[in-house]
């Protein structure tokens, strides 16, 4: 792993680190935040996954999550949305292909073999941040922005033993019935929308998954909240399944991150009341 730089903010460090990928077979790049902390001590981290078109710096320039980071005492990880660079499969797109992972392990060409999202963020990055960083593995939150509030509900519905805490701001919920995801799902997965239930939030819960509870913001005044977000679909399933949902629509608030960071310090709390 090669450090490519680091600042103190708020009595921590913010770094941004960049390491050859095994599950994409590309060089992947990924930001840490540390709070500042006594030394030998190990801290709760909260997995940030983002949107469509974006790289870690998106929410690390915008995202305004470190004064709440520092006084939670959270580490702070944000990672890139997809595999890049020369020889690795694109879309004309920006709802496809690099900057748009969406958090799955492809299965169809061209997106295969670098197309490993899922494996990166379930597997291989969680290895490599345990052994370089002070984390509690045993603390773990998971939150994310539109595809990443997808990657972000899918991760946690998959894997609840490992996640304490999850939440998202703006999520794709159910990507099977509406375009962005359907283009997706279709293209990393193909035509057999059997494969594509497993990285549906709304599906996942229909067909049995659980978490003890979830924390949802959306704007009321995003440009994208009928058309590809629809979180009546995830108010509607948590309902019928049983899993205490606060879904807070905001109003005035659009998609960005304007958005996004309005709400994180909230977004951070939340996780930390859980993660203690
Ligand atoms: N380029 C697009 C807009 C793309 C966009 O809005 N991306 C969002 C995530 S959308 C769902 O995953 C985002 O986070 N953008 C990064 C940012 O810094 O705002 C267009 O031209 O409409």
């Amino acid at each position: 792993m090669e450090t490519v730089a680091t600042a103190k903010s708020h009595g921590g460090v913010q770094g941004v680190y960049r390491h050859p990928s095994t599950a994409t077979g590309t060089d992947m790049t990924f930001a840490v935040y540390v709070p500042p902390h006594a030394p030998g001590t190990r801290l709760p981290v909260l997995w940030y996954l983002s949107g469509l078109t974006c790289t870690h710096a998106n929410v690390t320039d915008k995202g305004e999550y470190r004064r709440a980071c520092a006084e939670a005492g959270i580490i702070f990880v944000a990672l890139d949305t997809s595999p890049r660079g020369e020889g690795v499969a694109d879309d004309p797109a920006w709802d496809m292909g690099q900057g748009a992972g969406f958090y799955v392990d492809a299965t169809q060409a061209p997106w295969t073999p670098h197309f490993a999202m899922w494996r990166y963020v379930t597997e291989e990055l969680p290895a490599l941040v345990a052994g370089a960083f002070p984390v509690d593995m045993a603390r773990q939150g998971i939150t994310g922005h539109s595809m990443g509030g997808h990657g972000a509900l899918t991760i946690a519905l998959t894997c609840p033993e490992r996640f304490r805490s999850a939440s998202a701001f703006a999520p794709i919920v159910a990507p099977s019935q509406v375009p962005w995801g359907a283009k997706a799902l279709g293209g990393y997965l193909g035509a057999d929308r059997a494969a594509w239930r497993r990285h549906d939030a709304v599906a996942l819960i229909e067909d049995g998954a659980r978490l003890p509870e979830l924390l949802v913001d959306q704007g009321a005044a995003d440009a994208f909240l009928a058309e590809q977000l629809r979180p009546e679909l995830l108010a509607a399933a948590c309902a019928a399944a049983g899993i205490p949902l606060t879904l807070r629509m905001q109003p005035g608030y659009d998609h960005s991150y304007n958005f996004v960071s309005t709400f994180m310090a909230d977004h951070v709390a939340w996780h930390a009341a859980r993660l203690r």
